[in-house]
């Protein structure tokens, strides 16, 4: 498990308390300076909060040591531009760094990033040379090959066509089957009604709403938080967010 306990991040978070389970996807969503990035970044023990806890387990996350807290957690940022001029298949390779294990081992790890994430074509291509979507393919293809328990994702889907956005999806569906943590920050609505099992909603950096999606994501909550007025069609699993 991965718990905040009563996290104050200055002007960003406000008394946020929650607990993510591994083997679940869970959501964060809220409009733009909600904070939703911020506890991603206090959740993957990136941004230390003014007072509050994270505790990975029965271990206060601060207190590990940085390379078990890589092992652990891999976290995609919002941003994906890349400083390096390197390969693809380079970048993903970095997601190994925290790991001494074996060449094979290694070797596995990354191939099996690179089949996820769909990019055999495009391993040996220079990641400045690509399309926006193929370099959000290669960042995500990189915290994979780090076999963590954790992924912690921002935005995960923003640069991607849908039939990527689909794969990706199932990807992180299959993520949970295995056992493992994945929280996504997610601006659309249906993909989080219908891919998490769990939402959290922020609002000006406090919780709004936190459990299963068809219990938060209520018209009423979404008039709230959002102030659009829109209901839901289709059954579940299924929805399409209709805007009145
Ligand atoms: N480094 C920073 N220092 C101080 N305030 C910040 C910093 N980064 C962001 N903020 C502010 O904190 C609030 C939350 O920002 P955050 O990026 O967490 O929101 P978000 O919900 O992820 O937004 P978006 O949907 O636009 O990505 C915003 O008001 C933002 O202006």
């Amino acid at each position: 498990m991965l718990r905040a306990d009563k996290i104050h991040l200055a002007v960003r978070l406000t008394d946020v308390s929650l607990a993510l389970h591994q083997g679940e996807i869970t959501a964060i969503c809220g409009p733009n300076g909600a904070g939703k990035s911020s506890l991603l970044g206090v959740l993957a023990g990136l941004l230390a909060p003014g007072s509050g806890i994270i505790m990975l387990d029965d271990a206060v996350l601060a207190a590990l040591p940085a390379v078990q807290r890589a092992r652990l957690i891999g976290f995609l940022p919002q941003q994906s531009e890349v400083a390096w001029d390197v390969s693809a298949e380079t970048l993903v390779a970095l997601g190994r760094l925290p790991w001494r294990s074996s060449a094979a081992e290694d070797r596995t790890a990354i191939e099996t990033a690179i089949a996820a994430m769909d990019l055999a074509d495009l391993r040996r291509r220079p990641v400045t040379q690509m399309s926006g979507g193929e370099r959000a393919r290669v960042l995500l293809a990189r915290v994979l090959a780090g076999t963590p328990q954790w992924v912690l994702a921002d935005e995960p889907l923003a640069n991607l066509d849908l039939s990527h956005q689909l794969a990706l999806l199932a990807q992180f569906r299959a993520l949970a089957g295995a056992g493992q943590g994945v929280a996504l920050v997610l601006h659309d609505l249906a993909q989080a009604m219908n891919h998490a099992d769990r939402v959290v909603v922020l609002e000006r950096g406090r919780i709004a709403a936190d459990g299963v999606p068809e219990a938060v994501l209520t018209d009423a909550l979404i008039e709230q938080v959002w102030g659009v007025r829109a209901h839901w069609l289709g059954d579940p699993g299924q929805r399409a967010l209709a805007v009145t």
